[in-house]
């Protein structure tokens, strides 16, 4: 019976919120170990730095870098006074859905978009929503789909 390999995901974090950076990124972390997949992981500013990243990973693994089987994006966007949250919610999430599509892409989406804190952390605790973790386990289940997808061809 051919042997799976352990996948390699990159998560790409935001670190807007460094506290609700340090609990999705638990939560990923514990649902990727369980899963037995490896990863990496880099830092971005905010969450509309996060499709620009994976596509820099892309790029490099273009040139010979790291390949990745999938990726798992976290991120925490809290509604403040102007529309910088609707620019901010809507582009990473955009931009992510557009790399996944026309790239063909295992991309667990964990950027959170609340009204404020308390929402925030209700989902970014892994004892609570886990929506850290929810992405991982997203990333993963779109790497065996793809998989499967693709031997059926
Ligand atoms: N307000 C939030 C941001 N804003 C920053 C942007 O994501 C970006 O880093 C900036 O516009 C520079 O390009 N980012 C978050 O992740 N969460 C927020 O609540
Ligand atoms: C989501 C955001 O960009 C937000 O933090 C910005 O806050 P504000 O709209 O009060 O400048």
């Amino acid at each position: 019976m051919a042997e799976t390999t352990a996948a390699h995901i990159l998560i790409v974090e935001a670190r807007f919120y460094d506290d609700m950076a340090d609990a999705l990124l638990d939560g990923a972390k514990h649902a990727l170990d369980a899963a037995g997949a490896t990863y990496d992981i880099v830092t971005v500013p905010g969450a509309l730095e996060i499709p620009p990243a994976i596509a820099m990973a892309l790029d490099g693994a273009d040139e010979g870098g790291t390949e990745y089987d999938g990726f798992v994006a976290l991120g925490m966007v809290i509604r403040g006074e102007t529309y910088h949250f609707d620019i901010v919610a809507n582009e990473s999430s955009r931009a992510i859905m557009d790399l996944a599509v026309s790239e063909s892409l295992a991309i667990g989406n964990g950027i959170l978009t609340v009204e404020n804190d308390d929402q925030a952390w209700a989902r970014a605790r892994r004892s609570e929503g886990d929506k850290g973790g929810f992405a991982a386990r997203a990333a993963l289940t779109m790497i065996e789909l793809k998989k499967k997808l693709g031997t059926e061809k």
